[in-house]
């Protein structure tokens, strides 16, 4: 199964805000667009679902780290953490439990305390990833690594650490090089918030004794069917959908909430891809994340009372008699007949679509994205869908998905107040 959405319903709400019209023609746009960037386009992120050349170097490494190691760090920021962490996530869901994962992202110098702290330095693997090899934050963190194993006593750090990166002159490079340690290049072809299907995110899903096989097939199919039918694919639906709204009726923000704790992850991961690739030349809809149903007791509020400017995406899966079950005899006990005898799974997926029928009686568009269950195919199918939807909104703005040209600034700054602060001392 590829990703199942609400198509009749949305048209349904489409027409009721006579904008039908309007996207039938986004949408044949949106569907051509799709075809030509699939195939003509020379994507590495498409490319990659096909591909199988690196997943026995992936496998015979994850299962070196997973058989040798109990705890492994990811030192890597945006999309050289964010998918891995995202795909990793149904790890427990799928009794992957065998390696401690931890994935310090946002360097926090009071988190890195805690984790060094805690991490046992005799069985703890380093995987240090950068596109650039350059990144301030990972290099930052490898260094301090390093650091803390000799501080350990520990100086064989040559197979303690693994490293992807991009070939060529880089300084995260040149570290793995003077360690001797294992290094993958990343898919020069591919950019960071695109690569969670390449060696970036497959690498340690491997090393949680994970598929990165079935992620991909996941994906294939989802490029598979926009070839097929393209304008009934979930992307390509979405993106005419979105750049509807937003040329239309001046949505600018749309909301991610998944029903799973397992996705909290991948809404991050899709706020990068969605921010960085759409957010430039005064264009852009800020990605807004939200988990339910913890998020209907803190967000719910201002999306059903505050300003109309929302579009919303739901991921569910349907989890009726799933969980455990509320005690018949304690809920009649306490008065809420209406839970007795139900599982979390009835309570949850029933939330859900209390939510989406309340914002959609406010008069907002709600999309429903359904997967059957939390496995890697599934996952694999929506990091595809949402890369694919991104590309094609990229497409309809009539902008480069690929560049980040505006973050440049603030990372230059960092490094003179840097180098003015030693000046200070
Ligand atoms: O993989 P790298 O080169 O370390 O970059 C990390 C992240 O930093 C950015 O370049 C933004 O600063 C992102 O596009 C990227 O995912």
């Amino acid at each position: 199964m590829t990703i199942e959405f609400n198509r009749d319903d949305l048209l349904k709400q489409l027409e009721k805000d006579g904008l039908l019209e309007t996207f039938q023609g986004h949408l044949e746009k949106a569907a051509s667009y799709a075809v030509e960037m699939i195939k003509t386009h020379k994507l590495g992120w498409v490319r990659i679902a096909g591909e199988d050349y690196d997943i026995d170097p992936m496998d015979e490494r994850g299962t070196y780290i997973r058989d040798t190691y109990t705890d492994v760090v990811i030192l890597g920021t945006g999309g050289s953490s964010l998918g891995a962490k995202a795909a990793t996530a149904i790890a427990p869901i799928m009794d992957k439990e065998g390696v401690a994962l931890h994935v310090p992202d946002s360097l926090c110098p009071f988190e890195m305390d805690v984790l060094l702290r805690k991490l046992p330095a005799e069985t703890t693997h380093i995987l240090a990833i950068s596109k650039s090899g350059t990144t301030a934050e990972t290099l930052s963190q490898t260094i301090v690594m390093m650091n803390w194993f000799e501080e350990n006593a520990i100086t064989d750090l040559k197979d303690r650490f693994t490293f992807v990166t991009e070939p060529g002159e880089r300084v995260l490079r040149k570290v793995a090089e003077k360690l001797g340690s294992v290094t993958m290049d990343h898919e020069t072809d591919i950019g960071g918030r695109f690569s969670v299907l390449s060696n970036v995110g497959m690498l340690p899903v491997a090393a949680m004794g994970l598929n990165p096989q079935c992620y991909r097939k996941g994906a294939k199919d989802v490029i598979a069917s926009i070839l097929e039918d393209a304008q009934s694919s979930a992307s390509v639906f979405g993106a005419a959908l979105l750049h509807t709204l937003n040329t239309e009726r001046g949505i600018t923000q749309t909301v991610l909430m998944p029903y799973a704790e397992s996705l909290r992850d991948l809404t991050r991961w899709w706020g990068q891809l969605w921010a960085e690739s759409l957010g430039k030349e005064g264009q852009g809809t800020t990605p807004l994340v939200a988990v339910g149903p913890v998020d209907q007791h803190s967000q719910l509020q201002l999306y059903l009372d505050g300003p109309r400017d929302k579009m919303y995406t739901f991921i569910t899966i349907p989890s009726f008699k799933q969980g455990p079950v509320i005690s018949g005899q304690a809920a009649k006990e306490m008065g809420l007949d209406y839970m007795a005898d139900c599982t979390i799974g009835d309570v949850v997926t029933l939330q859900s679509k209390a939510t989406q029928n309340t914002l959609k009686n406010k008069g907002d568009i709600v999309r429903e994205f359904k997967i059957d269950r939390l496995n890697e195919y599934n996952i694999g199918a929506i990091f595809m869908s949402y890369m694919l939807e991104t590309g094609i909104t990229a497409g309809l703005m009539g902008i480069d998905a690929y560049d980040q040209p505006a973050v440049e600034e603030g990372k230059i700054l960092t490094r003179q107040y840097l180098n003015e602060l030693k000046g200070q001392s």
